[in-house]
């Protein structure tokens, strides 16, 4: 029988016997027993309080919600309005940092930290907005980029279990200082330089000119914006300097043009992982830089006018050539020829235009023949604009739209021919292009891309970045001294993207929003501009004549999609905080996603999977702050926010770097908080938690009443069986409707029979238990990475962690820093441990042991204290807040847990099947799920939803 139809029996079942009634509860305990056997049978062990415990989802309210639960979630969500601008939240501590729009200084609740005698004490300002900025300009012939640091002042509280841990983990004390950067965000805007007031409104709105720099140590404490100096490049630092100074109060600091380009070039492409790709025929492709490989290469800057240098390594690069014709060519010209108002508008012609109407094509001079000897097909052009002359036309007789798309192909050819030319001067293989002119088109960059092709016949490769235009800014903002990006290292890195809203008024940008109100007004209006904004482009399939030749270009749409989003750079995150998980067998390898988002069929399947999921994931997220108003409000915007996010990538999956299923989780909780929501399934995980803590003790008497070997496969079934409790998955959902928690916790026990469909059981237990009377030696330290709340932590980790822990292994719990779904965090364990270990004597002092009991010891296990002689149970925070992980980017607590670890075990689909299914350790590595997903099963395990994986890794070598 497969699973599927086994499951829809239980729910039967399970309709139909009133598990509510008393009478039905008799005073047996086995659960685990009756679980083998729920075929009708009565339940028992269980409390009264637990049966009640429904899901109460069938009808409207989604979520019970007490009084006193409101008035906090109020609260919250009033003091947020008061103080954020973006809820953004710094992953470095495991507290929720809020960002202010606007540095003032709160000092309500001030207090003075550690001995007030001392000579300048710290004041800790509890309610201070914590965004400090800093700021970079490169002001161009057309354009003016503008990139901003904001921080989080480290608010994360140092509580009795991060002492702990860092002590027993040896994670030296040091604050925040100690790094070589600070935590915070870059942001990336841009002005038209002919509205340059608007960019002084916008630095002046958000105060970007009184961040605390001076032009040596951008992070000095140098208050107040006297002598405030900012660092800019282009030829407008000179222009404009007075300007400025008039304006702002500032005084500009002048950076080399050419040095700029250069460290913001070699930054990035050192830096982000997806930051170079190719882009031929419509098909774009990243490309892994090998750091140590990196020099010598080419970068040609396309502004208004064209750079080309060669860079040798860091400040070391020659201006080799470079051209008057540029992006202000094709723009200038294109205005003079077409009547255009905006760039964006001349390159929106093009899309519709046909060049052979103007241009004079090989094809014109050879009576619509190929010159095949020379390897040009009739449609190559020979001339550009070459018509013109024999034609007795006048300017109005050519349709504008030929004309753009002439004039696009004749400068991105020229461009691509000089480059090569010069790269081929020196021998270089690589030509990163960048600059606004760019301005991410695929046509553009498919006409560059097939002249370098052509004329180097496939030798050398055209690249382009994904922060095209903001290299000169970004080395401004280098040459703040100190600033500590030359450290940063890819794992530092984390790239976000928030609605464009805060920034996009006019054209290019407008006044920026003050506050969340404001960006959710934006997002109301979002539903017109957003159809504009995330309309797919359509490509055209590939055409070539076979013969080579300048051919058309394939991705040419009809549209062209609205820069005014701003969805195609994100908000970078410094973390400095974030490592590389030291127990990856080989870092450089490591994909973290399993599932290939670049086969269209299986994104489209996610994009469906996510977009139904939408209107129970707002309804979850409204009733978590009590359904009001503005909950909903917020809840629509996020709605809109997160489809358009969708819409975008839909158009182009590799739009924010190469995209996996894992982007796309993260992402949906990412743009939750943006819009305020910072844990949407908060009740929904203490019930789950309640319930489950409940028939935690029964669970263990049973347990201990069996062999171990029995045992451990009971433990195992157990994590497999309780890992059905997944709010993200549509059909799990759908099955809560149906019993309680504990219903559902047996139904799927029960059904936990083994052969799982992936099961190494056999190879574990060996390991665990030896075979031939021979005993193994225990692990010495377990990293148990946990996924959900409820009965998945309690009634199927924590027993497994228990264990461990009874045969002398240490257990570090491994927890979310911010919260995802219904996954359990950091923040949440302890307590969740505490409350079991008033039950089990193992857990209480393994629990004490890894600092887990600190406040409950003092009232319950007082005549405990310093008694104990248990491994210790510790929690560590694993520096995500989403249902998968990229164990490139891991808390350092994490990292330093890992040192002494010989067993990882990865739990949920999340965790374990879209993510690291295939990762490889360094030591022994469990992989555990239940796959709730029929499709993941198919394509996985060739197996059906509600299957199980449990797949065990000896380390390397043993
Ligand atoms: N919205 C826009 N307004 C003006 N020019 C744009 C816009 N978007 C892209 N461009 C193109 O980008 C070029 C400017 O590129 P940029 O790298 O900013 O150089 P610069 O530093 O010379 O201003 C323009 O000449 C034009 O071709
Ligand atoms: C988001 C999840 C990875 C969480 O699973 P977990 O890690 O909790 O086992 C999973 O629920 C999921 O893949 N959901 C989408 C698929 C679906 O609804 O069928
Ligand atoms: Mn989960």
């Amino acid at each position: 029988m497969s699973s599927v139809t086994q499951f829809a029996i239980l729910k039967l079942h399970l309709d139909q016997v009133n598990f509510r009634s008393k009478q039905l509860l008799q005073g047996g305990k086995n659960i685990v027993g009756l679980m083998a056997g729920l075929n009708g049978d009565p339940i028992l062990g269980i409390d009264d309080k637990i049966e009640d415990l429904h899901y109460k989802n069938n009808n409207n309210s989604n979520e019970v919600v007490d009084k006193e639960e409101l008035v906090g979630i109020r609260e919250e969500s009033t003091t947020c309005y008061k103080s954020n601008q973006g809820g953004e939240k710094d992953m470095a501590g495991s507290s929720i940092h809020r960002s202010g729009s606007r540095p003032q200084l709160d000092l309500s609740k001030a207090e003075i930290q550690g001995n007030s005698e001392e000579r300048d004490p710290t004041i800790l300002l509890p309610n201070q907005s914590d965004d400090i900025s800093h700021l970079a300009l490169d002001i161009g012939g057309s354009l003016i980029k503008l990139i901003y640091f904001s921080r989080h002042e480290d608010q994360s509280v140092e509580d009795k279990r991060k002492k702990t841990v860092k002590e027993r983990l040896g994670i030296s004390n040091g604050n925040r200082r100690s790094y070589p950067v600070l935590g915070g965000r870059l942001h990336f805007v841009k002005f038209e330089t002919s509205k340059l007031n608007e960019c002084l409104d916008f630095i002046s709105s958000k105060q970007l000119h009184c961040g605390r720099i001076d032009s040596h140590h951008w992070n000095s404490e140098t208050p107040g914006n006297e002598n405030a100096v900012i660092k800019a490049t282009g030829g407008g630092a000179y222009k404009f300097a007075d300007l400025f100074k008039e304006r702002l109060g500032v005084s500009i600091e002048k950076e080399d043009e050419m040095d700029c380009l250069v460290a913001g070039a070699n930054f990035l492409l050192k830096a982000i992982r997806h930051e170079a790709f190719t882009h031929m025929e419509g098909h774009k492709e990243f490309v892994q830089i090998d750091h140590n490989d990196l020099y010598p290469y080419l970068l040609v800057n396309i502004g208004s006018g064209v750079s080309i240098i060669k860079v040798d390594g860091d400040g070391k690069f020659q201006r080799v050539s470079g051209t008057n014709v540029g992006g202000g060519t094709y723009w200038g010209l294109g205005r003079l020829l077409t009547k255009c108002n905006s760039f964006d508008e001349l390159l929106e012609l093009s899309q519709r235009g046909d060049n052979g109407t103007i241009d004079m094509l090989v094809g014109d001079i050879y009576g619509g023949m190929d010159y095949s000897k020379i390897g040009l097909s009739a449609s190559t052009i020979a001339s550009s604009f070459g018509k013109a002359i024999s034609d007795k036309k006048e300017l109005e007789d050519y349709r504008p739209e030929d004309i753009s798309l002439s004039l696009l192909r004749m400068i991105s050819y020229n461009i691509g021919q000089i480059s090569y030319l010069n790269a081929l001067r020196f021998g270089l293989k690589r030509i990163f292009f960048e600059g606004f002119f760019i301005r991410g088109h695929a046509y553009t960059m498919d006409t560059i891309s097939f002249a370098v092709q052509f004329w180097s016949q496939g030798e050398a490769q055209a690249m382009f970045l994904r922060h095209e235009g903001y290299l000169g800014a970004l080395g401004a903002f280098m040459s703040y001294q100190k600033h500590g990006l030359d450290d940063l290292m890819v794992h530092h890195l984390v790239e976000r993207f928030p609605m464009g809203a805060p920034y996009t008024g006019g054209r290019i940008h407008g006044p920026p929003l003050g506050d969340l109100n404001e960006k959710i007004s934006w997002m109301e209006k979002f539903v017109q501009k957003g159809t504009e904004i995330t309309a797919p482009v359509p490509m055209a399939p590939p055409g070539t004549t076979g013969l080579g030749g300048f051919e058309v270009p394939s991705s040419r749409g009809a549209t062209l999609r609205s820069d005014a989003s701003a969805l195609n750079v994100g908000v970078l995150h410094l973390v400095p905080t974030l490592e590389v998980f030291p127990l990856l067998t080989n870092p450089k390898m490591y994909e973290p996603n399993t599932i290939d988002l670049s086969d269209h069929k299986e994104l489209e399947y996610w994009f469906t999977i996510l977009s139904e999921h939408l209107p129970d994931l707002v309804d979850k997220a409204v009733a978590s702050e009590g359904g009001i108003d503005d909950a909903k409000r917020r809840g629509d915007a996020f709605a809109r926010a997160f489809s358009a996010h969708l819409a975008r990538l839909m158009e182009e999956p590799a739009a924010y770097g190469k995209l996996g299923l894992a982007n796309l989780l993260e992402l949906r909780e990412e743009c939750l908080r943006e819009f305020q929501f910072h844990d949407a399934y908060r009740s929904i995980k203490q019930r789950e938690n309640e319930a489950s803590l409940a028939v935690l003790p029964d669970l263990l008497l049973e347990l201990d009443h069996m062999d171990e070997e029995t045992r451990l496969l009971t433990l195992i079934e157990g994590v497999l069986a309780a890992n059905i409790f997944d709010w993200g998955s549509r059909a799990c959902v759908d099955l809560y409707h149906k019993g309680t928690i504990i219903e559902i916790y047996r139904m799927s026990r029960n059904k936990m029979q083994r052969p799982w469909r992936a099961n190494d059981f056999d190879k574990f237990k060996e390991r665990m238990l030896g075979s031939e009377g021979k005993k193994p030696k225990p692990h010495k330290r377990a990293l148990l990475f946990v996924d959900n709340s409820g009965a998945d932590v309690v009634l199927g980790m924590l027993p497994l962690a228990r264990e461990l822990l009874r045969r002398g292994t240490e257990v570090v719990l491994v927890a979310n820093s911010l919260p995802a779904l219904n996954d359990v965090t950091a923040m949440e364990l302890p307590d969740i441990v505490a409350e079991a270990a008033k039950h089990c004597d193992i857990l209480r002092r393994a629990a004490e042991a890894g600092g887990l009991l600190v406040d409950a010891m003092t009232n319950t296990l007082d005549g405990l204290k310093g008694n104990s002689s248990s491994v210790p149970l510790m929690v560590v925070e694993n520096g995500c807040g989403s249902p998968c992980i990229d164990l490139r980017q891991v808390s350092s607590e994490l990292a330093a847990a890992a040192k002494n670890a010989d067993l990882v075990i990865l739990e949920g689909m999340g965790r374990a099947l879209h993510t690291n299914f295939n990762a490889r350790f360094k030591c022994e590595a469990l992989k555990l799920a239940m796959v709730k997903n029929q499709r993941l099963a198919e394509k996985l395990i060739k197996g059906n939803i509600y299957d199980c994986v449990c797949r065990y890794e000896s380390a390397p070598g043993s």
